[in-house]
């Protein structure tokens, strides 16, 4: 891998801005060459605004989430979250991250996967207990504390693992395909449910997906990406409104979005 250069801080990032990147470049040394997973990546993320990353494999969707977490660090340009480097927000604790698969260990209940990080972090047992309870509620899994993930199904199993990144309050959430592996009605109710939690807690979310009807019915804000190098194509402002029955899928405007998406899909195919 290409030696970084320091992540400069930036420090005039606006006011209720969470995330901040202006030119980011990462460029992977691999021994077939240079990979360019992002080439000048600029993009601003407000607090409380549901953004989803939407692209064909290797446009670096997922090495954008990384950078955001500080577990890559870019080749080029800035970037904060929360008015940090991504090294000190980590070190803060500002984000939870949700993973394609659940993560789950086997061995351990739910509620006992849900304290894990809670546990690490030498929270005492009865603020343990307090915080699995209070998001088992959140993501409806009241109850199933005394469960195996073996017990639940697929669903519920990536609903628990949402519950252990809320876990610690964080106000950001960086999801990567967190419903990929689910048949579509399994996800159909938990997009539901991921937009209720949303406007319950006023987290800001990142959420990658493959799924145009995915992305426009959770965001705020959809980034269109295309790989080779993997750069932006298109940033959509949703004009959708806050409420949205699973029904809005029909409307006109939300036909609109889905539209612009694909457009924006086809114009990085084009030229990649
Ligand atoms: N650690 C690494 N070393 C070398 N190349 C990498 C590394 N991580 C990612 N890449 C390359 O960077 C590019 C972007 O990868 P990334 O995983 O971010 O894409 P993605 O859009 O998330 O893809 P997918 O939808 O398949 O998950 C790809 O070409 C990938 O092979």
């Amino acid at each position: 891998m290409a030696v970084a250069e320091a992540t400069t801080q930036v420090k005039d990032a606006g006011q209720g801005t969470v995330v901040s990147a202006r030119n980011v470049d990462l460029t992977f040394e691999t021994s077939d060459g240079a990979v360019q997973a992002l080439r000048d990546v600029s993009l601003e993320i407000g607090k409380g605004e549901f953004v989803s990353f939407i692209g064909p494999s290797g446009c670096g969707k997922t090495t954008f989430l990384r950078v955001v977490a500080a577990l890559e660090t870019p080749t080029g340009g800035d970037i904060s979250v929360n008015g940090m480097t991504p090294e000190e927000a980590r070190k803060a604790r500002a984000y939870g991250y949700v993973f394609q698969a659940a993560g789950l260990y086997p061995w351990r209940t739910i509620g006992k996967n849900v304290k894990l990080p809670l546990e690490i972090m030498g929270y005492d047992r009865a603020e343990q207990d307090r915080r699995m309870r209070e998001v088992l509620q959140l993501v409806d899994l009241e109850g199933f504390d005394k469960k195996y993930p073996w017990q639940l199904s697929g669903g519920m199993q990536q609903r628990a693992s949402i519950a252990r990144a809320l876990a610690f309050d964080a106000d950001l959430l960086l999801m990567d395909e967190p419903f990929g592996a689910l048949d579509e009605i399994v996800r159909d109710h938990l997009n539901e449910q991921l937009l209720s939690l949303w406007a319950r807690t006023k987290k800001t979310c990142l959420f990658v997906t493959h799924s145009i009807p995915e992305a426009v019915y959770l965001s705020t804000k959809i980034v269109v990406m295309s790989p080779r190098p993997g750069r932006i194509t298109d940033i959509i402002d949703s004009p959708l409104p806050a409420e949205r029955p699973l029904d809005i899928r029909d409307s006109a405007a939300f036909i609109e979005v889905a539209h612009r998406v694909r457009e924006g899909l086809r114009a990085g195919h084009g030229d990649a």
